[in-house]
């Protein structure tokens, strides 16, 4: 039986931590030039080791953050990230001593959830962890994308150096306030990173603020360009968009169009957009906005469940009895009665069970009760139920996370 020893590692400890976390993903270590702003991510009883023999053989980390339910109320949340097992010691369950070690913590912390975005799908639903949001890749040829003469737009666009936008996006992310579910707190740190994060050629990203045409900024974008050149390769230019919030369409679009009219860029590549992003509805060629992929944005974990029903939001029809079931955090389990004004613990009947980590997608709106119940992964005592528990988790608008952490 393998011995583990699972504990907080101390600030000397942070940076193998994130050595074998890179090495964990095949990915070089960073330099000491890049471990100076990392290091900012690292917070004292917030990194965890797993040692076998002595030796580090795992880790994991969180930064505090919040995260943002259906009807807009902001828990306090563990943003989960740097997971990583030594090559040499995986499947000897040093993932799943972590595991624990870091949901006990968040709970002693007070935090409702832990949330992550996931190398793989097969990792986290054994922890009670769910999809929570989707997200999907754009990719637009700037030579064919083009307005509708009734999109929307407007107001003006200025590039900013790292140092002015460190300045700004902070709080002009934090004033857009939560526009969908799904949606984190930056922290600081996360900033640092975010910004001063170089390319290939060791370039800054390139980053545009939006003001409207009072000269309020309500909007930015952040991209990084590849290309090659001409005379060797295809001389394509892509414009590879990571990160764009706005205070609504028009800011929204008017950053598309201006990242649409950058000279010799011959594509734009967005990740991790809205599924429901209107672009197909501002182009005069629905089909220039080319979806690449759609796949899991962020994956949540309720760590506080009779906080995370309570807080969030609910439709309009009669009241249900969920049963929520929860093997590693036990004072979860039990039955909820959900409806219009709220959801409190209830002594009657399920007439309707879910696991924990599926709870996080109902929570969210991503998925249906019932489409839930024909994939075997809801429990319908009373099938009755599934038609106003649809109505109930029903969301107008996707839930969406828009930060990668
Ligand atoms: C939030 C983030 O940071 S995402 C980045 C996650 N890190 C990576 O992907 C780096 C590369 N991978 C790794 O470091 C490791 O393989 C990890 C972290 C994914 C898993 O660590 P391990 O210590 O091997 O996991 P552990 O032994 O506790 O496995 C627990 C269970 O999960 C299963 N499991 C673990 N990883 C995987 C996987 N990648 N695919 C499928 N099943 C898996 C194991 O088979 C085991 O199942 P069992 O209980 O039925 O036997």
């Amino acid at each position: 039986m393998t011995e583990h020893d699972v504990r907080p590692l101390t600030e000397s400890e942070f940076r193998a931590s994130n050595d074998l976390f890179r090495k964990a993903l095949n990915a070089p270590t960073v330099t000491d030039e890049g471990w100076r702003l990392l290091a900012e991510r690292y917070e004292p009883g917030r990194v965890w080791g797993d040692h076998i023999g002595g030796q580090l053989a795992g880790t994991t980390m969180s930064f505090a953050s919040s995260l943002a339910l259906p009807g807009g109320a902001e828990l306090p949340a563990a943003a989960v990230t740097a997971v990583g097992v030594r090559a040499d010691l995986t499947r000897r369950g040093v993932l799943t001593e972590l595991m624990r070690a870091q949901l006990d913590e968040v709970r002693r912390r007070g935090e409702a959830a832990v949330m992550l975005h996931a190398s793989e799908t097969a990792i986290y639903g054994r922890f009670g962890y769910g999809v929570a949001t989707r997200s999907r890749t754009v990719a637009l040829e700037t030579a064919r994308a083009a307005p509708r003469d009734r999109a929307p737009g407007g107001g003006r666009v200025r590039l900013v150096g790292v140092d002015e936008a460190a300045e700004i996006l902070p709080g002009l992310y934090r004033g857009l306030g939560v526009v969908r579910a799904g949606m984190i707190a930056r922290p600081p740190s996360w900033w640092l990173t975010h910004l001063r994060r170089r390319d290939s050629n060791g370039d800054h990203a390139v980053i545009a603020v939006h003001s409207d045409p009072n000269g309020i900024d309500d909007g930015f974008a952040v991209w990084v360009p590849s290309g090659n050149d001409y005379r060797f390769g295809d001389g394509r230019t892509t414009l590879r968009l990571l990160d764009l919030h706005a205070a609504g369409p028009a800011a929204t679009a008017a950053l598309w169009w201006f990242l649409l009219g950058v000279d010799l860029a011959d594509e734009v590549v967005a990740i991790e957009r809205p599924i429901d992003e209107p672009l197909e509805w501002w182009l005069t060629d629905s089909r220039q906005s080319r979806v690449r992929d759609v796949y899991d944005g962020l994956w949540v974990r309720p760590v506080d469940v009779p906080a995370m029903l309570r807080e969030r939001d609910y439709g309009t029809a009669e009241p249900v009895v969920l049963e929520v079931r929860d093997g590693l955090l036990p004072d979860n389990a039990g039955c909820y009665l959900v409806g219009p004004d709220g959801a409190e613990p209830t002594e009657r009947d399920p007439q309707l069970s879910v696991d924990v980590a599926e709870l996080a997608s109902l929570l969210f709106g991503e998925a249906r009760p019932s489409t839930l119940a024909e994939a075997n992964l809801i429990e319908a005592h009373d099938p009755k139920a599934l038609d106003p528990a649809d109505r109930l988790f029903a969301t107008l608008e996707r839930a969406w996370c828009g930060t990668h952490f």
